[in-house]
C-alpha cells in the first residue's frame, strides 16, 4: 500500500485510537473516466455508529489515496485536486457523508481498468471516523482523449492525401478535443464549393454498435439545414477513425476574432454584438425546436464566414462522446456551464441558453462572464455569483436581453424563441432585414453599375483598335512587346467581362427574386402584428447606418452605390491579392516603365475588378443571406418551421439517445433498480411531490442520466399528443 500523504504523530495516535470506527464501502459499480480530463467522483456513505437521522460540522482530516498495484500503475492516476474532500475541508454531516473528490487521469496506461481505494478520515463533532471506499476507476478510452499515435499524425500530416477517395486534405487547421481538423477539398463537390473541413476522430476503443450510432446520428445531422448551423455534410469511417465533413468557415471562430478586438484595443460596437446575437438566436432556435442541444455552446465553436454566424459542432458532442451524460460532464471549459449543469440538476435547453448568455457578454466586454483564477471559484461565481451587467456603452435593452438569459433558475430563463420573440430583438431584426433587402433604387444603380462595365470595356476595345490601327506600325519593339502585354491583359479582361456580365445576370435574377418573395408582399404589419402590437416600424436606415465592410463591423451585402466606383473616381487597386494578381499580371508589366500607359489602364482594370469581386462575394454570400432572412421572417410571423424533418429527426434521434442512456443505467444499477428508481421519479414528478427523495439515493451521475431520459421520454409524448391532436 502506498501513502501518498505522510501521516504526522499526531494523526497516527488519534486514528489508533478510532480504528474500530471504520467504513468500508465499496463503491458500487466502476467509474469511468475519460483519459486526459479530469473527473468528480461522488461518494456518499453512512458509518454504522451514527445514526442516519444525526447531524453534525465535520472536518475532512486526510485522504488517503491507496493504488491498487495489481493492477494499475501509479504514475498514471493522479489525485491534482481535491474539491470537498481536501484534508481541512469541512462539510456538514447529515445523516449521511455525501462529498466528491476531483480526480485527474492525465494519461494512462494500456490497461483500461484499475482499482483505487482511499480512505477518509473525518472529524464529525471531533470524533475521528475514517472511512474505507474502494473505487474501481474504468478507463474509457473516449475518441475525444484518445492519444494519438506519432505516425499517425505523421501521416494525418501528409499534404496530398486523399480522404476517402475524394477529400483532398490541404491543410491542418488545428487540434480539438475531438481529433485534428483538416481544410479538405472535395473532388465531387461543385464549383465554389470544394472547399470543405474533415474532422478526424481516431475511434480507439469506441465499440462497434457506438460507431453505428454515432453513423445513425451523423446521417440525420447531415439532414439540417439552417444558415447560421454549420452545415454537416457526411461522416464516414476510414480505417481507424471517424470523420466529420463539414462547412469551412475561413473567417475562424468568434473566439478568435474577439481575441483580434482585444488585441486592437477596440470594442464590438452595439449594432454588431446584436447581429451576430440575433444569428445565434436563429440558429439555436432550429436545433431546440428539433429537439437537439448543443451542451457544449462557447465561442470557440461558433464560427464566422463572411460575417454571417455559423455554430459548429450542434448535437456533435454527444455523437462523438455516446452519451449525453459524458458529453455534459466532460466539456473541458467551465466558463459557459450552467448553474443546473453545476449543480447536477440536468442539462436542459435553457443550459444552452445561459451559454448563450455568456457569449453575448463575452461578445460586449470581450471577457468572460465568469472569470475567475481556479476552477473552482469560476464554479461558485457561477453557481452563487451576482448576474453580471454590461457596461454602460450598451443599452439597457441588451444588458436585460443578457440578464434574462443569465438567470439563475433555468426555469425563468427565457428560451431562444422568447428572446426572439422580445421586443427589442425584434426591432433589430427588422433593421437586419431591411438593411439586407435590396431597394427598388440600389437595384436600378446596379443596372447603371452593369452599364459601365460594359462601357468600360468598350472602351478598352476602341483602344487596342486605335492601337493596332494606328500607331503599330510606328512602335519601337519596346512599345511594341508592351502592347502585346496589354493585349494580354485585353484578352484577360475579356474574359471577365464575360463572367462579371454572368455573375450579374444570376445576382439581379436572384435579387428580384428575393425582393419579390420576401419584401414586395412583406409589409410592416407582420411584425406589428406579431410583437402584440408594440413594435413600430422602424426608421428608414440612412447612409450612416451602413457600416462599410471589413472591421469589426458587420459585414453587410454591399450597398450597390458603394460597388459604383467607376461612378465615384475611386479608383484603388484591388484590395484582393489574388484577384489583383489576376488580372493583372504584375511581373508582366514590371518592364513597362511608362507610367502614364499603366495609370490608363488602372481605373478602367482596377475598378472591373474590385466591382467583380463584390459581385462574386455579394453573390456566394446570397444564398445564405436569403436563408437568414427567411428565418428571421418565419420567427416574426411565428413559424416554428421545419415541421416535415422535426419529427423525424427528432424521433429518431432521442430513442437512440434514450436507449443508450438505460442501457448505461441498467448497466450500472442493474435492471430491477432502474426500473424502480424510473418509475419511483415518474410518480414523484406526476404526483407533484419533487423527485428529490429519489434523486438523492443516486449518485449525482446517475440522477443526472435518469433525470435526462425523464426530461426526453416527456419531450417525445408531448410531441406524439400534439400530432395527435393535429391529426384529430
Ligand atoms: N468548420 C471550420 N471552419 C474553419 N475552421 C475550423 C472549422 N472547424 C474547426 N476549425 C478550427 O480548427 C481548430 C480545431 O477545432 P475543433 O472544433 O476541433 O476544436 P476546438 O473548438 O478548439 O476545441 P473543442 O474540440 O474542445 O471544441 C480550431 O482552431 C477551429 O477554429
Amino acid at each position: 500500500m502506498s501513502i501518498l500523504h505522510p501521516l504526522s504523530p499526531k494523526q497516527w495516535r488519534i486514528r489508533a485510537l478510532r480504528a474500530d470506527r471504520v467504513w468500508h464501502v465499496d463503491y458500487p459499480e466502476p467509474i469511468c473516466v475519460v483519459e486526459g480530463s479530469t473527473t468528480t467522483i461522488p461518494c456518499s456513505f453512512t458509518h454504522p455508529e451514527l445514526p442516519r437521522q444525526s447531524s453534525g460540522v465535520g472536518r475532512v482530516v486526510r485522504v488517503v489515496w491507496c493504488p491498487n498495484h495489481q493492477i494499475c500503475h501509479r504514475d498514471t492516476y493522479s489525485v491534482y485536486d481535491s474539491a470537498k474532500l481536501t484534508a481541512g475541508s469541512r462539510f456538514q454531516y447529515l445523516g449521511d457523508l455525501t462529498s466528491s473528490c476531483t480526480l485527474q487521469i492525465s494519461k494512462t496506461s494500456s490497461r483500461d481498468a484499475a482499482t483505487y481505494r482511499f480512505r477518509i478520515e473525518t472529524n464529525v463533532d471531533k470524533e475521528l471516523y475514517t472511512g474505507l471506499l474502494g473505487v474501481t476507476i474504468t478507463v474509457k478510452r473516449m475518441p475525444r482523449f484518445q492519444e494519438l499515435e506519432a505516425d499517425w499524425l505523421n501521416h494525418a500530416a501528409t499534404p496530398d492525401r486523399l480522404v476517402a477517395k475524394r477529400y483532398g486534405v490541404m491543410q491542418r487547421l488545428g487540434r480539438g478535443s475531438f481529433g485534428c481538423v483538416y481544410l479538405v477539398t472535395d473532388s465531387r463537390a461543385g464549383d465554389g464549393e470544394q472547399l470543405k473541413v474533415l474532422k478526424e476522430i481516431p475511434l480507439g476503443d469506441l465499440r462497434p454498435n457506438e460507431t453505428v450510432q454515432a453513423s445513425q446520428e451523423a446521417q440525420l445531422l447531415s439532414r439540417l439545414h439552417h444558415p447560421h448551423i454549420l452545415r454537416f455534410f457526411h461522416s464516414f469511417l476510414e480505417h481507424d477513425t471517424f470523420c466529420i465533413i463539414t462547412e469551412y468557415c475561413q473567417d475562424k471562430d468568434l473566439d478568435y476574432k474577439l481575441g483580434e478586438v482585444r488585441e486592437s484595443g477596440r470594442s464590438l460596437s452595439e449594432s454588431q454584438v446584436v447581429d451576430w446575437l440575433v444569428q445565434l438566436l436563429l440558429g439555436v432556435h432550429y436545433m431546440h425546436d428539433r429537439r437537439i442541444l448543443h451542451r457544449d455552446l462557447k465561442a470557440k465553436n461558433v464560427f464566422l464566414k463572411r460575417n454571417l454566424i455559423k455554430i459548429g459542432d450542434f448535437g456533435v458532442s454527444c455523437l462523438l462522446m455516446g452519451s449525453c451524460d459524458l458529453a455534459t460532464t466532460f466539456t473541458g471549459t467551465p466558463y459557459y456551464m450552467s448553474p443546473e449543469v453545476l449543480n447536477h440538476h440536468g442539462y436542459n435547453c435553457k443550459s444552452d441558453i445561459w451559454a448563450l448568455g455568456c457569449i453575448l457578454y463575452e461578445m460586449c466586454c470581450l471577457s468572460h462572464a465568469f472569470e475567475a483564477p481556479s476552477f473552482l471559484s469560476v464554479v461558485v461565481k457561477i453557481v452563487e455569483g451576482p448576474t453580471p451587467t454590461l457596461p454602460p456603452a450598451f443599452s439597457p435593452d441588451l444588458s436585460s436581453v443578457m440578464q434574462r438569459m443569465l438567470d439563475k433558475q433555468s426555469s425563468s430563463r427565457p428560451r431562444a424563441a422568447d428572446v426572439l420573440r422580445s421586443s427589442f430583438i425584434q426591432k433589430n431584426m427588422q433593421r437586419l432585414t431591411e438593411q439586407f433587402s435590396v431597394s427598388p433604387d440600389q437595384s436600378s444603380l446596379a443596372e447603371k453599375h452593369a452599364a459601365q462595365i460594359a462601357q468600360a470595356m468598350q472602351g478598352k476595345v476602341h483602344l487596342r483598335t486605335l492601337r493596332e490601327r494606328s500607331e503599330i506600325e510606328r512602335m519601337t519593339p519596346r512599345e511594341r512587346m508592351r502592347l502585346r502585354k496589354l493585349q494580354t491583359a485585353d484578352e484577360k479582361a475579356g474574359r471577365l467581362r464575360r463572367l462579371a456580365e454572368e455573375k450579374y445576370r444570376e445576382v439581379s435574377a436572384r435579387r428580384r427574386e428575393l425582393r419579390t418573395r420576401h419584401f414586395e408582399t412583406l409589409s410592416l404589419d407582420v411584425f406589428t402584428e406579431s410583437t402584440e402590437g408594440t413594435l413600430q416600424p422602424s426608421q428608414p436606415i440612412t447612409a450612416e447606418d451602413r457600416p462599410l465592410m471589413g472591421g469589426s463591423e458587420p459585414m453587410r451585402k454591399q450597398p450597390v452605390e458603394d460597388m459604383c466606383t467607376l461612378e465615384r473616381g475611386a479608383h484603388s487597386i484591388p484590395v484582393d491579392p489574388q484577384l489583383a494578381e489576376f488580372y493583372y499580371d504584375q511581373e508582366e508589366f514590371e518592364s513597362c516603365s511608362d507610367e502614364e500607359e499603366l495609370t490608363e489602364q488602372h481605373p478602367i482594370t482596377d475598378s472591373l475588378y474590385s466591382d467583380l469581386r463584390v459581385l462574386i462575394l455579394v453573390l456566394s454570400q446570397d444564398s445564405d443571406l436569403e436563408a437568414m432572412m427567411r428565418q428571421m421572417e418565419m420567427v416574426l410571423e411565428g413559424e416554428a418551421g421545419g415541421e416535415e424533418t422535426r419529427d423525424l429527426v427528432h424521433s429518431s434521434l432521442v430513442e437512440t439517445r434514450i436507449q443508450r442512456m438505460r442501457e448505461v443505467l441498467c448497466g450500472r444499477l442493474g435492471e430491477e433498480v432502474f426500473l424502480r428508481l424510473y418509475e419511483d421519479l415518474k410518480k414523484a414528478r406526476r404526483s407533484g411531490e419533487g423527485d428529490s427523495r429519489v434523486l438523492d439515493t443516486l449518485v449525482p451521475r446517475d440522477g443526472f442520466l435518469l433525470d435526462q431520459i425523464l426530461y426526453h421520454e416527456d419531450q417525445q409524448d408531448q410531441i406524439q399528443q400534439y400530432s395527435q391532436q393535429e391529426e384529430g
